[in-house]
């Protein structure tokens, strides 16, 4: 997927969140998971401003205390900034991240958010959903769905402030 295509699911994604939040009412409030989602949610955020007119509030959240292998970590895990400054209680959230797998991330970013408030609903929104999926977890906005065998690997590539070099690539596991 190249920086056009990119835009283009983007502004797609944002139209679809607005429409199904409309749905059920609660202001909308958008939130990242670190680290890729944080990215996208900022694109993602700017997108929605282009449909509504206004950017909603944005947040972050860093999952890594919350992960279910968390008893299993050889060392600590490096935890970077949660940041939510608005009530999250009521709110529409769309979550965003880059990629939807196993759906272990995003199971551990409901936990943390709920740590926050009652939001009034939550939406799911990723950028790739290549399927693999190890827990009872789908996505409500998605900007492509692949099936990518597990000995591959998804990198959403996107460049801060050079929108023209983006993209995502599929390629082996562990290859850099
Ligand atoms: O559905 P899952 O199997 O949980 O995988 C999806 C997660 O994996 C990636 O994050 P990663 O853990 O690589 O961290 P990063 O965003 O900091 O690179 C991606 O950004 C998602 O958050
Ligand atoms: O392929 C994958 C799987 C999880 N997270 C990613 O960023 N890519």
């Amino acid at each position: 997927m190249n920086a056009d295509g990119i835009e283009r699911a983007l502004a797609r994604m944002a139209r679809e969140v607005v429409d199904r939040a409309r749905e059920r009412g609660g202001e909308l409030a958008v939130v990242g998971i670190r680290r890729g989602g944080v990215h996208l949610a900022k694109r993602l955020r700017k997108h929605v401003a282009a449909v509504t007119g206004a950017e909603p509030p944005m947040g972050t959240l860093d999952i890594a205390l919350y992960r279910d292998d968390l008893s299993e970590l050889a060392v600590a895990p490096v935890v970077g900034p949660t940041d939510i400054r608005f009530p999250v209680t009521g709110k529409t959230i769309v979550l965003v991240d880059d990629v939807l797998y196993t759906g272990r991330t995003v199971r551990a970013a409901l936990d943390e958010l709920t740590d926050f408030g009652r939001p009034r609903r939550v939406l799911l929104a990723v950028l790739v959903d290549r399927g693999g999926r190890e827990l009872p977890i789908a996505a409500d906005v998605v900007g492509v769905q692949l099936e990518v065998p597990d000995r591959e690997q998804v990198e959403v590539r996107l460049v801060e402030g050079g929108a023209q070099q983006d993209e995502v690539l599929v390629k082996p596991r562990g290859h850099a």
